[in-house]
């Protein structure tokens, strides 16, 4: 956090306590932060995730890169001030770069933050989650089912790929007790969403149901958390946050004018791009559970 703007983010609970703004103000200073930073996000993720993540993070003001050959992993992720790593279409010959990437972005002390898309839906892909868990991300963000699959550690015979059968409030235990085991903050997405360290639980209650039919947005709004984690790093608690709320007021927006899930897709996009801070301030909703 730039100086001048510490006081967004110094000891919250009192600050929020005294302030109803202080979670609407501390998601605009950050969105303003990634406007004005720009940062590089590497991002290793899925095929089908690939254009809606990187028009995301272009029209949040960050600046996206899908660069996942091992072989520059070397050269250009220390030049990323943050990496998304995401298991979608997990193969055998991209986890050495993904988990090269991790390495890299620990040395670099730069925030990476890990999507465990489905991770209940195989022993393969679990078992590499898990490993990329044990590389220490900053962040994880997944739905329900994603979230107590890392905690089980165990595949869910129920599991419908990358969709959650639990709601996020079903996962509240497990992200607080995978939090204090992993090091990592742990987001569950859903109707709300949750953040954790483990310690603290913050809520996010801005959103649309209709993300759900929008392959892909899961995926995206973890790329925004790396973003907004890259300009702040050291409250990752509270970059999360913000990140999902700017996310959740933008999809509220499309919504507004939406006439289904194509049209919310590029409506969201605009109304990131477009969001302004008497907007913003006036529809974030986060709160301490
Ligand atoms: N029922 C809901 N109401 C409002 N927002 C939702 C709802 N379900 C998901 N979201 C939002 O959609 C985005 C993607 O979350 P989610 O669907 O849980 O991820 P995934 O696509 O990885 O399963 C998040 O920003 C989350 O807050
Ligand atoms: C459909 C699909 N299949 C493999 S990755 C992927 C995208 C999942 O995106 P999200 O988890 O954001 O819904
Ligand atoms: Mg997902």
């Amino acid at each position: 956090m730039e100086e001048g703007k510490s006081s967004n983010t110094i000891e919250p609970q009192k600050e929020a306590q005294r302030n109803p703004l202080h979670w609407p103000k501390q998601a605009w200073t950050h969105f303003e932060l990634v406007r004005q930073k720009s940062p590089l996000i590497q991002c290793i993720t899925n095929f089908v995730s690939m254009d809606f993540m990187a028009n995301t993070l272009l029209s949040a003001g960050a600046s996206p890169a899908m660069i996942h050959s091992v072989e520059e992993i070397p050269e250009f992720t220390p030049k990323a001030l943050g990496v998304c790593i995401n298991a979608g279409t997990l193969t055998p010959d991209w986890l050495p770069g993904m988990k090269l990437a991790a390495q890299v972005a620990n040395q670099s002390k730069k925030p990476w933050v890990l999507d465990p898309v489905a991770a209940g839906g195989s022993n393969y892909r679990l078992k590499a989650c898990l490993e990329l868990l044990a590389l220490k991300p900053s962040v994880v963000r997944g739905n329900g089912s994603e979230i107590l699959a890392l905690f089980k550690g165990c595949v869910d015979s129920n599991s419908k790929g990358v969709d959650s059968v639990h709601g996020s409030s079903d996962a509240v235990e497990a992200a607080k007790s995978l939090a204090q085991q992993s090091g990592s903050v742990i987001a569950i997405s859903g109707a709300v969403d949750y953040i954790t360290d483990g310690d603290r639980v913050v809520c996010v209650h801005n959103g649309v149901p209709m993300l759900q039919k929008i392959t892909a947005s899961g995926c995206s709004v973890t790329a925004l958390i790396a973003a907004f984690v890259a300009v702040d790093p050291s409250h990752a608690v509270e970059a999360t946050a913000s990140a999902l709320a700017i996310f959740g007021v933008a999809s509220e927006i499309g919504m507004d004018m939406a006439r289904g899930p194509a049209s919310l897709r590029t409506l969201l996009i605009d109304s990131l791009y477009g969001l302004d801070e008497a907007t913003a301030l006036g529809r974030v909703r986060i709160n301490r559970l």
